[in-house]
C-alpha cells in the first residue's frame, strides 16, 4: 500500500476524474468518494435537478459545502474526484492548494467531447453545441486545474486502466522524491 495524504482529482469533464478516482483508491486501499455523489446524496437530489431548482450558482454552493466538510470530517487518507468546475470558486482553489495531493487529469476537447457525449447527465453539457461549451470552459479553467495542481497527467491515448497506472506511479515518484529531499 503507498503511504500518501488525501489524493484530489481535479479536470475537465470527461478527463475520466470519477472512473480513474475509483480505481486508484482501490489499488491504493483508499476510500473513495465522489464529490457529486457527495452533493447528490446531502441534497437528496441528483444533479441535473439542482442546477434546474437552484441553477448553476445554487450548485456551486453546494459544491463548496461538501469539498469544505469533506476537508474538514476526518474522512483523511482518501481519494476524492471533484467535479469539473470545482477551480472555478477562489475559496476552492484555496482549499484544494492546502494538504492534499492534486492531480489534474488532463484530456483534450476532442476526447472530452466523446467521453461525454454517451451520457446526459452534464447539465452544462445539454446545449446546441457541447463542443463550443467544452472548448470555453477548456479555456477558462485550463490555467486554474494548473495553478491547483502538483502533477499532471494526460489521458488522451490511454484506456482507464492504463490511466490509472501511470497516476500511481506518479504518485509514487512524487513522494519518493519528496522523502528523499526531507
Ligand atoms: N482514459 C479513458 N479512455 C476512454 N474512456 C474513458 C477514459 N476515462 C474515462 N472514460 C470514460 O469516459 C466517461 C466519463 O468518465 P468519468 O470518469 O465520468 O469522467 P469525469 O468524472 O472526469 O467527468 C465514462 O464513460 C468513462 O468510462
Ligand atoms: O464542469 C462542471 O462544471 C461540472 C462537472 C460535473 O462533474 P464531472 O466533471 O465529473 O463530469 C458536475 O460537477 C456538474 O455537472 C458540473
Ligand atoms: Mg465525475
Amino acid at each position: 500500500m503507498i503511504k500518501a495524504p488525501n489524493i484530489i482529482l481535479v479536470g475537465p469533464m470527461g478527463a475520466g476524474k470519477t472512473t480513474i478516482g475509483r480505481l486508484i483508491s482501490q489499488s491504493m486501499g483508499k476510500e473513495f468518494y465522489d464529490l457529486d455523489k457527495v452533493i447528490e446524496d446531502n441534497a437528496g437530489a441528483d444533479i441535473p435537478w439542482i442546477f434546474e431548482r437552484e441553477g448553476e450558482d445554487g450548485f456551486r454552493k453546494r459544491e463548496t459545502q461538501a469539498l469544505e466538510s469533506m476537508i474538514q470530517s476526518d474522512a483523511g487518507d482518501c481519494v476524492i474526484a471533484t467535479g469539473g468546475g470545482i477551480v472555478m470558486r477562489k475559496e476552492n482553489r484555496d482549499i484544494l492548494r492546502e494538504g492534499a495531493l492534486v492531480i489534474y487529469l488532463y484530456a483534450s476537447v476532442s476526447q472530452q467531447l466523446y467521453r461525454t457525449s454517451k451520457s446526459s447527465h452534464r447539465p452544462l453539457l445539454q446545449t446546441g453545441d457541447p463542443k463550443a461549451t467544452l472548448t470555453k470552459l477548456f479555456e477558462v479553467r485550463d490555467p486554474l486545474y494548473r495553478d491547483v495542481a502538483t502533477l499532471v497527467v494526460e489521458t488522451d491515448a490511454r484506456h482507464p486502466r492504463s490511466v490509472a497506472n501511470k497516476v500511481l506511479s506518479t504518485i509514487k515518484r512524487h513522494l519518493s522524491m519528496e522523502t528523499s529531499l526531507s
